[in-house]
């Protein structure tokens, strides 16, 4: 690729210059900027063209690539620190227990807190200590329009906050509850940082102990959590909404339950994400009446 090389501060103003070619992307390197050049017009340096990646596929958490699947080769780890130029990459193995506590071998680098954005929020986490999925980002934000200002929410399995920072940038009062003091500290930083800890009450323990309802809303992002749909209906209301989480088909176990209790409710069913070759992680939508 033929370009010109310029001081990175200039990109803005020699961006529409005539021999710029617009169809290519400049590329920055430290303070200098590289400008594809168009064809007959004189130029710099003709740089190799950058071969497409061909290493494995990654998740991105501040500094930290996490891998999940089958451990990559020598050579695949090669490619991809040599694209990504990675602090530190960790192969996740699978998540343990009820605290779904990543189980991790690192492949390079060290692990550490790492800081990143999704969808306007803020999170501080260290990958190999607490869990944070990237796939549930479309039910963040779900949650996050259904939200009304000043509902009273409570979140029962709230991590390092996936589901509360939502709720409450979006203008719920939250009751966090969680059972992981490593993730109640992430938490409690996460809320900090995103300029809503006045509107967040955080509660380390297991939430059967500590909820205090009723409440607008209650999620229940756990795959155990139709297990704890007795719990949440002694703290629910007529009108109040549960998305509670699984893995499968949970439907019957959840209105034995809801029937037991006789509450009249509506329930709906949405997919999150594929778990594995026939099995859906879902979330119900249960409106009680
Ligand atoms: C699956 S993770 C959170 C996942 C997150 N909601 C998401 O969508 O990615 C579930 C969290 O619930 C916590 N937890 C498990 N049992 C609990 C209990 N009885 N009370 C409170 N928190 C609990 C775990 O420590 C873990 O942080």
């Amino acid at each position: 690729m033929k370009v010109r090389r310029i001081p990175k501060n200039q990109l803005p103003e020699c961006r529409s210059e005539p021999w710029v070619d617009q169809t290519r992307r400049p590329y920055c390197c430290g303070e200098d900027a590289y400008l594809p050049v168009r064809a007959g017009f004189p130029y710099d340096l003709d740089l190799p063209e950058r071969q497409p990646y061909t290493g494995p596929g990654y998740q991105r958490l501040g500094d930290t690539l996490l891998l999940h699947g089958d451990a990559p080769t020598a050579d695949a780890l090669t490619t991809l620190i040599d694209w990504e130029h990675p602090a530190c990459i960790l192969h996740l193995n699978h998540h343990d227990g009820v605290m779904r506590l990543p189980d991790v071998t690192v492949l390079f680098g060290t692990p550490h807190d790492v800081t990143f954005r999704e969808t306007g929020i803020t999170y501080t986490l260290n990958p190999a200590k607490v869990m944070f999925s990237q796939g549930n980002r479309l039910e963040k934000q779900r949650i996050r329009n259904l939200i009304r200002p000043g509902e009273q929410v409570a979140d029962m399995f709230a991590g390092i906050g996936y589901f509360t920072l939502s709720a409450a940038v979006a203008g719920a009062v939250v009751h966090a509850m969680e059972i992981n003091p490593d993730s109640c500290g992430y938490l409690r930083r996460n809320a900090e940082a995103n300029g809503v800890a006045d509107t967040v009450t955080i509660d380390c323990g297991d939430c059967r102990t500590h909820l205090a309802g009723p409440y607008d809303r209650i999620l229940m992002g756990h795959f155990d959590a139709p297990d704890f749909l007795s719990a949440a209906l002694a703290h629910a209301k007529s009108g109040t909404v549960l998305h509670v989480h699984g893995l499968g088909d949970r439907t019957g176990d959840l209105t034995d339950t809801l029937q037991g209790a006789g509450f009249r409710y509506s329930l709906s069913e949405h997919k999150v994400k594929k778990y594995a070759s026939r099995t859906w992680h879902c979330v119900w939508d249960i409106e009680l009446r």
